[in-house]
């Protein structure tokens, strides 16, 4: 079905208001269907260049009304069907229902007179009822239905009962009635005092009506039988103050007895909701800052309360730094001041530098904070200057130096390739492409070393967190070089050539980007762009020496929701730039060196050669599978072979950190290690977030749907941790103290308003932080149609974490966990290739029963156009390489 003609074409059509077309017709072609604003779909219209003429007009695909082609041709009649896959589009359910899809406005016309006519009453609405809704009323069947019934629960304050009377009914016998006093909540409270029922099941309020019916004459709670119904709380909006207050308590607390008892936290009684909601850590205030700077400040560690705060200021958590700057200094500036050799106004100078150090590290500064000091205590050129003579005087491990000696053949021909271009002062751009765990991080650590023990400035970026962690002196590529987050084939990374920063990137001999197969061409190109801008010169990268590496069987830049060419069409390999690289190869696996077997495995899976056993699933190892049984027991025996016994891990948590459980979609993630926190030894703490709407109108409405929200970028809104637990960081908190994210850590101390923190990887290995809760927000459009932040720790326990997360760490057990197979390039591959040896795997695979049941087999998808794309230049040596390739990893050393 066509649409109009309407518009310039038809400015008389039906749909046509105020000169335009209510429908918003012509719709915009697009080549996928996606989410539109306000969560309408914009469908799929391919600009195929058809048209059909419709009454004269020729029109194309803009002008197609939504319809089902399966739907249209069986019952030739034109119906559409819209799936509700966003919250936001339940609203159809409704609206469909209660428009009244047979309402119809009629006018009656009379013989009388215009002047004595009552329009109002002239105008009417009313039904039509068709044939088979007349038969099915009369019939008396349902017409609609909702399963469970939503039993609706009121909040209301202390003696704000409400209730219902007649107008006749004398005030006295309404005021003595004692029915009128009880409501579901003063009745909920008087069951947790008194029936052992709802003591033992210990409740939320809107789970009381799950287990309890409400006998509304009787006006009492009574023990359900059967039938399952859900309880749902009345919204109540922050306008309503303590009501609103009181309901958060409600949603978060278990069991209260009274109104006074949920005002009471740990024994102590406050006098408002609000108070009680704040000391329960349930709101965001300035008096969750304070408590949480004067808890840290116990610990008498001033370098990681500088850290904390920090962070508390970047993420605009107070109200008043100035005032929190005044209480906590002396615990701020403690190390300087014990010192004794350092005047006040250097204490005071040591201790501002400190933190906007760290300030620096999340592209803020200390002067972006109304706090007063000194005029020109830090200058920008103090802070610049400060970073270049970082990278400057970077110091280098003795193991990386004797790296430098230990370098395997290929390692090595790749090295002294470019420190040929390095010592004669030349040029070149070359991509190090090298199966996970050949060796690359390695031979950038040589090459690094290589130019800093020369005095020399070598810059390492990587494009992930956790990548750029295990590089000396590493940063994400976007903070080091300032690239826009959002970037196009227009975005050029921008810095002033009078910078001491460009004066960096200018006199750099190196530049090694790691992970660069994940970023996209876009990120690069404008980088490149960047380094002709910033070195005055129309060559390649500027004529620099560039390093970049990484691995195409692994997964390609995230292209939320994308299609295989989006993602391919993202990648590095489809830039223009990739014909300026020369491409060095690694072949040779050191990590699984110990079990050739496994290394073909792997690259047979990497490279898309494992054969296919049914469309594009592979077959794996039988040595490396759990059997599939029943759901609970096999997954217990996957859990069992990954963490055999958490006694002794708890006395030794480094040997935990290095095993995980990898599965491809979050969905599980939060569910299993809620389930391994549950086995492990020690007492549970629990840290409840709050969500806030950006739209304040929408809060009141959507707190209870936000705290429901579990994605893979948001810690959950219960976060359960324990004592000496392995967490994984969610944010880049402090990239230039390792603190990234995807950093794993251990939970040492778990404070009311932060937890202290170990980083278990990488170079600042050992140290101690502090992290508290932080304002998080997700891009995940589809999982979080409501815009909204997440008031939470910013970690999630890492027991178990998706496979993109687990990219570019080194596991000594690896878990995987099928019960969807993975759905993108290269998942499957980088799962297996975390372990060092095929028996440090276990695999299991949930049954496809449309596949016959099998649980041998998996998906693996490989989109090998990649690797094309990538072979598309010239490779260095890449025949003589390519021997051993396929012919297996003989390593060179031996030949
Ligand atoms: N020449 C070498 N001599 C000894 N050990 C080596 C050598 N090269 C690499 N290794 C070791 O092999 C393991 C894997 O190396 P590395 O992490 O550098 O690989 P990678 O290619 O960066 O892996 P990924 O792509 O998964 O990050 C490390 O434990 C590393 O120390």
């Amino acid at each position: 079905m066509m649409h109009g003609p309407c518009g310039a074409s038809n400015p008389s059509n039906v749909c046509m208001r105020d000169g335009s077309c209510k429908n918003h017709y012509p719709k915009e072609f697009s080549d996928v269907t996606l989410n539109g604003q306000n969560s309408y779909p914009i469908y799929r219209r391919r600009n195929d260049g058809k048209t059909v003429i419709v009454r004269n007009v020729p029109l194309d695909n803009r002008w197609v009304v939504p319809y089902c082609p399966f739907l249209l041709a069986k019952y030739d009649c034109h119906i559409n069907v819209e799936i509700c896959a966003d919250v936001k589009l339940v609203k159809y359910l409704y609206k469909y229902i209660h428009k009244g899809h047979d309402k119809v406005s009629y006018h009656v016309v009379s013989n009388v007179p215009v002047e004595n006519q009552d329009e109002i009453q002239a105008y009417q609405a009313g039904r039509w009822v068709c044939a088979p809704e007349a038969f099915w009323r009369i019939f008396g069947f349902p017409m609609s239905e909702m399963f469970p019934p939503v039993i609706v629960i009121p909040v209301h304050l202390p003696n704000h009962q409400p209730l219902r009377f007649g107008s006749k009914q004398p005030l006295a016998q309404i005021v003595n009635n004692p029915l009128s006093t009880k409501t579901m909540l003063t009745e909920f409270f008087f069951m947790n005092n008194i029936d052992p029922d709802a003591k033992r099941l210990n409740l939320l309020y809107k789970e009381f009506p799950e287990h309890f019916v409400w006998e509304a004459g009787k006006r009492k709670w009574k023990l359900r039988q059967k039938q399952v119904v859900v309880g749902r709380m009345c919204t109540v909006s922050p306008v309503e103050g303590e009501r609103y207050f009181e309901r958060l308590l409600l949603v978060n607390v278990r069991c209260p007895i009274s109104f006074e008892d949920l005002m009471s936290v740990n024994g102590i009684k406050y006098g408002t909701f609000r108070e009680a909601a704040v000391a329960r850590g349930l709101l965001e205030s300035d008096e969750y800052v304070d408590g949480c700077l004067a808890e840290a400040a116990l610990f008498q560690a001033p370098y990681c309360l500088r850290v904390l705060f920090a962070m508390l200021l970047v993420y605009g958590i107070t109200a008043d730094p100035q005032l929190l700057w005044d209480k906590y200094y002396s615990s701020l500036s403690e190390d300087f001041l014990r010192r004794g050799s350092l005047t006040e106004f250097e204490v005071l100078k040591e201790t501002v530098s400190a933190i906007d150090m760290v300030l620096t590290s999340m592209d803020k500064c200390i002067s972006d904070f109304p706090i007063r000091f000194p005029p020109n205590l830090v200058t920008a050129n103090d802070r610049l200057s400060r970073d270049y003579q970082h990278e400057c005087s970077m110091s280098v491990s003795n193991e990386d130096i004797l790296s430098m000696r230990c370098l395997n053949v290929e390692q090595q021909i790749a090295y002294d390739k470019i420190v040929r271009q390095l010592d004669s002062q030349g040029e070149g751009v070359f991509f190090l492409d090298g199966p996970g765990g050949t060796g690359k991080t390695f031979l950038y650590r040589a090459l690094l070393a290589y130019v800093r023990c020369k005095g020399g400035i070598a810059l390492a970026v990587a494009s992930s967190g956790v990548a750029a962690s295990l590089l000396p002196g590493g940063r994400t590529a976007h903070s080091r070089f300032k690239l826009p987050i959002d970037v196009d084939d227009t975005s050029i990374g921008k810095i002033s050539k009078q910078t001491s920063l460009a004066k960096m990137i200018i006199e750099a001999k190196l530049i090694i980007w790691d992970e660069a197969s994940m970023a996209s061409k876009h990120t690069i190109e404008s980088f490149e762009g960047l380094l002709r801008d910033l070195l005055d010169s129309p060559r390649p990268f500027g004529g620099k020496i560039v390093l970049f590496g990484g691995d195409f069987r692994q997964t390609l830049p995230i292209v939320v929701r994308g299609s295989r060419d989006a993602m391919i069409e993202a990648s590095f390999v489809s830039s223009k730039l990739w014909n300026h690289i020369t491409r060095l190869q690694l072949c040779q696996n050191m990590r699984a060196r110990e079990d050739p077997s496994f290394v073909e495995f792997l690259l047979r899976v990497g490279d898309g050669e494992e054969p296919y056993v049914i469309d594009d699933n592979i077959r794996i190892p039988s040595h490396m599978l759990i059997p599939f049984t029943d759901e609970s027991a096999s997954l217990d025996r996957l859990v069992e072979s990954v963490y055999p016994s958490f006694e002794n891990f708890s006395s030794d948590p480094y040997s935990v950190i290095n095993r995980a459980i990898l599965t491809p979609i979050n969905d599980c993630v939060e569910e299993i290690n809620d389930l391994l926190l549950d086995r492990f030894p020690g007492q549970v703490k629990e840290y409840i977030s709050f969500n806030r709407t950006n739209d304040v109108v929408q809060q009141g409405e959507y707190e209870d749907y936000l705290s429901t929200i579990s994605t893979s970028g948001l810690p959950p809104h219960i976060l359960k941790l324990k004592k000496n637990c392995p967490v994984m960081l969610l944010r880049n908190l402090n990239p230039l103290q390792g603190l990234c994210n995807g950093t794993r850590l251990i939970c040492r101390e778990l404070g009311d308003n932060f937890i202290k923190a170990e980083i278990a990887v990488g170079d600042f290995k050992g140290v101690h932080v502090f992290i508290p809760r932080i304002p998080l927000e997700s891009s995940d459009k589809l999982k979080c149609p409501i815009p909204f932040k997440r008031m939470q720790i910013p970690v999630r326990l890492c027991f178990v974490m998706t496979i993109n997360k687990a990219q570019g760490q080194t596991l000594d057990f690896v878990g995987i966990y099928l019960r969807e197979p993975v759905f993108s390039h290269g998942q499957l591959y980088v799962a297996l290739s975390r372990a060092k040896c095929s028996e440090a795997i276990k695999l299991l695979i949930h049954p496809d029963f449309k596949k016959g049941g099998a649980t041998d087999y998996t998906r693996n998808i490989v989109y090998r156009v990649v690797f094309e794309l990538a072979r598309g230049i010239p490779s260095f040596s890449s025949s003589f390489f390519f021997f051993f390739f396929f012919f297996g990893q003989v390593p060179f050393a031996y030949l």
